[in-house]
């Protein structure tokens, strides 16, 4: 059902492509929700009450009717008056078959508002923020008005963001050739760069591949680099609306109901109690429709998943299966005799067994501060293997405990990376969408970088989209389509409007720098894989990088989905990891308190049991792999606890997920072996509150 009002006529606007004819026309202050929500009734067609249609303003709706400034400001006060620390607490936690229960109340038949854009956004990381701003600099410079919406579901553009962060300046030299005078946050350079190969008690140099050169790089926080791109974003008129995340999309189908392209997304509802029931706060979520959608969620985004695998996108070109790691970092403030500003150190070796990839990394940041952390190649076939605890373990190894020895752990965070590259990026645009930045895949394994590949393919989409969006124009101007677009109605016009295939942007993209740095080293993650593991992996990558440099005619393939790694429990030996001194190493609820995670605790639960099928998940996860998720878990959401008289689900075994908990790294989705958990987005604004990393 259409909504009863469109935003569009609601702001008395038509909300599409216009020409700016003043410098007053871009200033405008982009159309709130509030303007959106004006003269709607959120009807609610069935089994709502007229109560919850005219209960008092509520947080949410107060939040909507803020700029989208505003609203920012308001999520921060309201996310850190609820702040939960997390506890071990029985009545903290949720048992998901209670949430998921049948609560006869439809989602489906809640009528909600539609807004139009020319462009809409999902996610405000370097991508969708690099995306957004080539736009309208781009519309400024041809005297267009593009009007762009960007959702993004922390409370503050940065929030979720967590990276390394050694990053390339070369996108952001495009982008902003005078970022240093515009005051970018990228304040210590690379200086030094260190390989070195762990043993249990010591370490050796290592040769290091010319891919792993920091020259000109520089050390920043990705959180807070983000922020200020998402600062830069809303000078230029973009409207971002954090705490607000693409919760489902609104697909374009054909006759026969089948799926062939988007048309825009759904927003997150707000003010629905675990229970599945609206509470007086209930806010349906809102349709944004876009001539073209760009999905740019970061690594193993919930909605550029579905849409990836609704539309065959690897199958369309024959692209692998993602493969994935997880990067578990901390950022320190360490003696300053300590310190040694712009130093860059990446390790391999101990903790981690042979036949696990990754490696951890030590970059000395501004500030007396450094980010240390550990990426492990979520093809480990150990359920036993706690990345968390590897990470932990980690630094007591006298080459990180001499530094960080009467320091202060600052932040922590964990978040899933992409390491298929080349080979496992699917077709990036349909009718409708585009998929950007981590979404697709474009990160530099051996680098470990992708905020550069991530802004350039932002960019790059924005440079094809003003294209299609201005010839959509001229044509419209033409004729048929403008005469259409005035007698039919507001409600005709959203269905009518021509979705975009940004063919152009995979062109622009195939012929950059983006592409031809992936392709180069697209054969040394998967040479891990060899029968030679470990080794033959370093020996063929020694060789590829330093001689081969990619220029080979065949294309090493990932072995399939992570999950399908990992082995059952009874062919792997139990770990033992040493207890957290409090000092160096730390358990993982303090941990995640220094995540500054909060969810609000009455609302569904967003890890989602497929089918729910608890007593099957815990009997495969647990029978076969003996509870793989409550390790693999960087924030303790999973625990497989024995039943105590009450419902056991196999085993004696009762499965508890502290979805408060959860920094959305993505892990679990990523890694559980039967595939069981679906990742949904909670409610907006919630989940951690990065600011260092
Ligand atoms: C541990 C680790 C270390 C790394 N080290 C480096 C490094 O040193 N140098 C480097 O260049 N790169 C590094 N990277 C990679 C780099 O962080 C990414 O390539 C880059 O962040 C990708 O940008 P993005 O915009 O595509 O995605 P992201 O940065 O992940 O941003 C996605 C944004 O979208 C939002 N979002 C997601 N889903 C939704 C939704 N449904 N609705 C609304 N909003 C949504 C998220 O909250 C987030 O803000 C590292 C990554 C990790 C995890
Ligand atoms: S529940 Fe999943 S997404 Fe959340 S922190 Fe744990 S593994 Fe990561």
């Amino acid at each position: 059902m259409i909504a009863p009002r469109l935003a569009a006529a609601a702001a008395g606007s038509s909300g599409a492509l216009s020409s700016a004819s003043s410098s007053a026309a871009r200033t405008t202050a982009p159309r709130t929700l509030s303007a959106l929500r004006s003269g709607t009734t959120f009807g609610l067609s069935r089994n709502l009450s007229s109560s919850v249609i005219s209960s008092p303003r509520s947080d949410a709706r107060a939040h909507a009717s803020r700029t989208p400034l505003e609203s920012r400001r308001f999520l921060n006060t309201s996310a850190s008056a609820h702040q939960a620390t997390p506890v071990d607490d029985a009545t903290a936690r949720v048992d998901q078959e209670a949430a998921d229960s049948d609560a006869g109340f439809n989602l489906e038949d809640v009528e909600r508002v539609t807004d139009v854009a020319d462009v809409l956004i999902v996610g405000g990381g370097p991508a969708g923020l690099s995306a957004a701003i080539r736009i309208k600099q781009l519309a400024e410079q041809k005297g267009e008005e593009i009007r762009v919406v960007l959702l993004e579901k922390g409370a503050e553009v940065g929030n979720h963001i967590l990276s390394g962060a050694v990053i390339q300046t070369n996108a952001l030299d495009e982008l902003f050739p005078d970022w240093k005078e515009l005051g970018a946050p990228l304040n210590q350079p690379a200086t030094e760069d260190q390989m070195r190969f762990l043993t249990p008690t010591g370490s050796f140099p290592m040769p290091k591949p010319p891919q792993m050169s920091n020259e000109g790089n520089y050390i920043v926080s990705l959180s807070r680099f983000t922020a200020w791109l998402g600062e830069k974003a809303e000078e230029l008129g973009v409207e971002i609306y954090p705490g607000f995340a693409g919760a489902k999309l609104v697909w374009e189908t054909d006759e026969a109901g089948n799926k062939i392209g988007i048309k825009g997304v759904t927003t997150n509802e707000i003010g629905l109690g675990k229970d599945g029931q609206p509470k007086d706060s209930f806010e349906p979520g809102m349709e944004f429709h876009a001539p073209l959608t760009l999905f740019a969620e970061g690594a193993h985004g919930s909605l550029s998943q579905q849409v990836i695998k609704d539309l065959k996108l690897r199958e369309a070109v024959g692209a692998d299966e993602q493969t994935y790691g997880l990067g578990v970092k901390e950022v320190w403030k360490v003696k300053p005799e300590k310190h040694k500003a712009g130093l860059c150190t990446h390790t391999l070796g101990w903790p981690l067994p042979l036949d696990t990839y990754g490696g951890s990394w030590c970059y000395h940041m501004e500030d007396n501060m450094v980010s240390v952390g550990l990426v492990v190649g979520l093809d480990y076939p150990n359920p036993y293997l706690s990345p968390f605890r590897e990470f932990q373990k980690m630094k007591h190894h006298p080459f990180f405990a001499d530094l960080l020895e009467g320091g202060e752990c600052v932040a922590y965070g964990a978040r899933a990376l992409n390491e298929g590259g080349y080979q496992s990026i699917p077709k990036l645009h349909f009718p409708g969408g585009a998929l950007i930045g981590c979404s697709a895949g474009f990160l530099n394994v051996p680098k470990i970088k992708g905020t550069h590949n991530a802004m350039k393919s932002g960019m790059l989409a924005a440079d094809a989209a003003v294209d299609a969006l201005l010839a959509q124009k001229a044509s419209a101007a033409d004729g048929e389509a403008a005469a259409q677009s005035e007698s039919e109605s507001d409600e005709e016009e959203i269905e009518l409007k021509p979705r975009i295939d940004l063919a152009e942007y995979k062109k622009l993209l195939d012929g950059s720098w983006v592409m031809e740095e992936l392709k180069e080293v697209r054969n040394l993650r998967p040479s891990f894989h060899s029968p030679l593991g470990f080794w033959g992996g370093i020996a063929y990558s020694g060789l590829d990088s330093l001689i081969l440099k990619g220029r080979t005619p065949w294309t090493f393939h990932h072995a399939g989905e992570d999950r399908a790694q990992t082995k059952p429990a009874s062919e792997c030996k139990p770990i033992e990891y040493p207890r957290p001194d409090g000092k160096i190493s730390f358990d993982i609820l303090t941990s995640v308190s220094r995540t500054g995670t909060n969810h609000a605790e009455d609302q569904p639960v967003h890890l989602h049991v497929k089918g729910g099928d608890y007593a099957g998940h815990t009997e495969r996860n647990v029978g076969t792999y003996d509870g793989l998720l409550g390790r693999a878990c960087p924030a303790a959401v999973y625990e497989y606890v024995d039943a105590e008289g009450g419902e056991e689900h196999a085993r004696g075994t009762k499965f508890n997920i502290s979805s408060q908990n959860c920094i959305h790294c993505k892990t679990c989705s990523i890694k559980v072996p039967d595939a069981s958990i679906e990742w949904r987005v909670p409610e907006g604004g919630g989940g951690p509150k990065y600011s260092l990393t």
